[in-house]
């Protein structure tokens, strides 16, 4: 099996000053509601079919979820789907709520 990789907060920050990325949130709605990372889709309003027609491939994909742990095995998920440069977020959440606000980036 492919070993998913991680990346750091502060390497997902970087990404999103230089544009757009495509941010799976895993977690319930309730948690997205209260504060999510920017432009992230919630897994819990979009069905997987939808998130495989919606992120292109080629595409780097990052997952969120609370702490970093079960996000590796939903990137496994999408990496087995031909997703070519899937990435699980480290620390979840958590870390990026510690790190940086919602309003670091216009949504
Ligand atoms: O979301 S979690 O598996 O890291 S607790």
């Amino acid at each position: 099996m492919s070993e998913i990789k991680q990346m750091t907060v502060q390497q997902l920050h970087d990404l999103l000053e230089e544009g757009p990325v495509n941010v799976l949130d895993i977690r319930d709605e309730a948690s997205y509601d209260a504060g999510h990372v920017p432009n992230a889709v919630p897994l819990s309003r979009t069905p997987v079919e939808q998130c495989l027609e919606k992120f292109e491939k080629d595409k780097t994909l990052v997952v969120c979820c609370y702490h970093g742990i079960s996000s590796i095995e939903a990137a496994m998920f999408f990496s087995q789907q031909g997703f070519k440069d899937v990435h699980s977020l480290m620390g979840g959440y958590e870390a990026w709520h510690r790190n940086y606000s919602e309003d670091d980036f216009l949504e």
